[in-house]
């Protein structure tokens, strides 16, 4: 039996910060899938992202100002997410983008910040892509643009040597747009009913579109899919490290209203972000971040 696997479309930044699909066929397939691939931009080197990965969960040495090891432990005070080990094999560590600077290596925020642009331009040209005008966006987003929106990193470490549960449980990320870079294939998307391995196209991140992106445009004529995405179980691989990924994230803030479009086109309150969250966490039965 021979396992089909996607490509996903294609798009790149240019050097204005518009989003380019590669054609117009791609970009209607990226609002369909809720997923697409977008190229690395040039001078941007991900390997410090990549090792902090295989890093922050080991245990801190004790050097003063030691910032790529001991976050199992930390307890990061200012941040209202934090460290979790999750019921599938991620350990995972996740921070509002206002907290990188001081609680992450510094060429470790320097990276983040220019993926932090990279998705500012691409959730932009998603926007358009969608019909969403641009007199709506500061509202809807709560100033992603002038970062008072939420912005946070995830940093995901598979655990393979922990076996019977899955990479990563199927969800869909619940806020606008997530831009993932990871090390090894795994990620699966659900594509007309059924589990899809994604190629991955070298070069590229991942960007995943999520629930703020569907509620919004559910009712407009060029609705965006949140894409249903997992990682299966993985297994340890003598000599090779353990899966990575981190991604950058842009949602509602947890105060803030989701918005949504009418058949007329006028835009609408439809729940607040908090309560759509920990409704969603309830219906798949996981706790909701305690200090949110
Ligand atoms: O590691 C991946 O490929 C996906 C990670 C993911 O879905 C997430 O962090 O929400
Ligand atoms: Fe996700």
């Amino acid at each position: 039996m021979t396992t089909d696997t996607l490509t996903l479309p294609a798009a790149e930044v240019d050097e204005a910060g518009t989003l380019r699909f590669a054609s117009q066929a791609d970009a209607e397939q990226s609002l369909t899938l809720g997923a697409f691939n977008v190229a690395v931009p040039d001078g941007l080197d991900v390997s410090a992202g990549l090792a902090f990965c295989r890093s922050f969960y080991e245990p801190a040495t004790g050097h003063p100002g030691e910032r790529h090891r001991g976050h199992r432990e930390h307890g990061h005070a200012a941040s209202k997410l934090g460290y979790e080990d999750r019921p599938d094999q991620v350990e995972q560590l996740q921070l509002e983008s206002f907290l990188w600077q001081e609680y992450l290596p510094d060429d470790v925020t320097a990276v983040l910040r220019w993926m932090r642009q990279l998705t500012l331009d691409v959730l932009y040209g998603v926007f358009d892509t969608a019909g969403v005008p641009e007199g709506d966006r500061d509202l809807i987003t709560g100033g992603a643009r002038q970062d008072t929106g939420l912005c946070y990193t995830t940093v995901n470490h598979y655990r393979a040597g922990l076996s019977d549960r899955a990479g990563i449980v199927e969800h869909s990320d619940s806020g606008f747009i997530t831009t993932i870079c990871t090390d090894k294939p795994g990620y699966e998307i659900l594509h007309e009913g059924r589990w899809l391995p994604v190629r991955e196209r070298p070069g590229h991140f991942t960007v995943n579109l999520g629930d703020a992106f569907r509620v919004l445009t559910r009712k407009l004529p060029r609705p965006v899919t949140a894409v249903y995405h997992r990682v299966p179980e993985l297994r340890p691989d003598a000599g090779t490290p353990d899966r990575s990924s981190f991604t950058v994230y842009m949602g509602p803030r947890y105060d803030m209203s989701l918005y949504q479009y009418d058949t007329g086109g006028r835009l609408r309150e439809y729940q607040s972000f908090r309560d759509f969250s920990v409704e969603k966490a309830g219906k798949l039965g996981y706790a909701f971040h305690s200090r949110v």
